[in-house]
């Protein structure tokens, strides 16, 4: 590593959209109280996480990221959790059957409670006050007292992760993520929808597939693997004293590495991922798998350099560039960087988040998402990807296993005037349960036809 790195190296950088606290020592407080917290994951699972991701930079597997926006602390409830998690599931299902290859599945949970923000304050009528930052900073409720950020809350944030994880883990392992149950919830959503028949061919290929398993003996009684599941959390690293008090020393490994124990990957943000600040100088230290996302206005030669800093060895699995460029915006921006990391010889897994570049704002100040903006960013990254020889290797989604009206469009239409009745969402608006399965069943198309050109 070029200069030496400590967990609190970033300490002497630039730093951005990190909340600005008025007791410091209250702060100082809360860091060691985290600091003596146990690690909520291990490095051995970040470890698998990370040879995992980098079969899939190789080509030989697809990665489903998905979950909330932004986790809320008043909404935290077993039953969201459980939803999440099993919408996401299905998607897997639906999605292993058309790349016929492993789909690596890791949450936005457990740990999502941290927004950048594009303006720091937030005007309301004849009244501003700082914007809301995420739970783990201050509370979204439009009040002066509410938007004074609070270090407390990084302890609620720690908790609340724990018990997620801890209820992901029993689901993963206790029964739940059972192929065949799984699967069955699919058909529920095929039989229900007008368009139905568009996924029914697919959905009862896998119902034969799964009954001809069972009938030579394979099924989730005999074989563990199609019973239990591995899922893994991930949240973007903005605020970097939580991150950097839950950072630990592996100490089942000789050489001293270091791990982010808050979550099995973490990523930069669009709007952190400056060169020469502390987002990036924290996260170039830390031995997980990372994310950053990338944007419209990268450019081939920034890219190089980024990879440079953060995955110097080119370790395959270590970084997973998350593109962000935007319906319509995709084939002209992603074609030239594809091709520069190719040619570098490059190890990434290229994921696309068709979310963050279609955001608009509908009648009533509702941000809102097309489903079918949606639809096209990632048709766009296929077909970026078919264009430059590349593996189209993965999908990052905001999305919820409850029934909101956040996004509009979909078979079950969400209406713009729909949008109102249960915008639920903490920050920005999220796909439905329905919607997010039928971006599976289409997008499973797109991966059978790679594998198949
Ligand atoms: O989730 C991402 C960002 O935090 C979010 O899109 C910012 O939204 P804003 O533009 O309303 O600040
Ligand atoms: C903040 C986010 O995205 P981006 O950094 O791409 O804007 C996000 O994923 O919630
Ligand atoms: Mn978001």
């Amino acid at each position: 590593m070029s200069q030496t790195w400590t967990p609190d190296s970033w300490r002497s950088k630039p730093i951005r959209q990190v909340p600005t606290y008025t007791d410091a020592d209250k702060v100082k407080q809360v860091e060691e109280t985290l600091s003596s917290y146990p690690p909520l994951v291990f490095a051995g699972e970040a470890r698998r996480l990370k040879a995992e991701l980098g079969q899939v930079a190789m080509g030989n597997g697809f990665l489903l990221q998905g979950g909330d926006c932004a986790e809320s602390f008043e909404q935290f409830n077993p039953n969201n959790i459980r939803d999440t998690f099993r919408v996401l599931l299905q998607m897997a299902v639906v999605l292993t059957f058309g790349a016929s290859c492993p789909i690596v599945k890791v949450g936005r949970m457990a740990g999502q409670f941290a927004k950048p923000r594009s303006s720091d304050m937030e005007t309301q009528g004849d009244v501003t006050l700082p914007s809301y930052r995420g739970d783990a900073v201050n509370g979204i409720e439009f009040t002066e007292e509410a938007r004074i950020p609070n270090p407390d809350r990084l302890i609620q944030m720690y908790n609340q992760s724990a018990s997620t994880l801890n209820l992901i883990r029993a689901l993963a392992q206790g029964g739940y993520a059972n192929l065949n149950k799984v699967h069955k919830w699919n058909l529920s959503f095929v039989s229900g929808t007008p368009e139905g028949d568009r996924y029914k061919d697919l959905s009862q290929r896998i119902s034969d597939a799964l009954s001809f398993m069972d009938a030579c003996g394979i099924n989730g009684e005999t074989t563990p693997s199609l019973r239990e599941t591995e899922f893994y959390t991930s949240h973007e690293a903005l605020l970097l004293n939580y991150e950097q008090a839950m950072t630990r020393v592996d100490s089942t490994r000789d050489a001293e590495e270091w791990y982010d124990t808050s979550a099995h990957m973490v990523w930069i943000g669009e709007r952190t991922r400056l060169l020469d600040e502390a987002h990036i100088e924290y996260m170039r230290g830390i031995a997980n798998p990372i994310g950053c996302k990338v944007g419209p206005t990268m450019t081939p030669d920034d890219l190089i350099s980024l990879i440079d800093k953060v995955n110097p060895e080119n370790e395959a699995g270590k970084l997973t560039l998350i593109t962000r460029m935007g319906d319509g915006k995709i084939e002209e921006g992603l074609g030239p960087l594809l091709e520069r990391v190719k040619a570098e010889g490059r190890h990434v897994v290229w994921a696309c988040d068709p979310m963050h570049g279609n955001t608009v704002s509908a009648e009533g100040g509702y941000k809102t998402r097309h489903f079918d903006r949606i639809l096209g960013e990632v048709k766009g990254f296929f077909a970026a990807h078919k264009a430059a020889g590349t593996h189209a290797g993965g999908v990052h989604f905001e999305m919820t296993g409850l029934d909101v009206t956040e996004c509009v469009g979909g078979t079950y239409e969400v209406k713009e005037g729909d949008l109102g009745d249960r915008y639920h969402t903490q920050c920005d608006p999220r796909l439905n349960a329905n919607q997010a399965l039928e971006m599976s069943f289409l997008l499973s198309d797109a991966l059978k036809a790679e594998r198949d050109s």
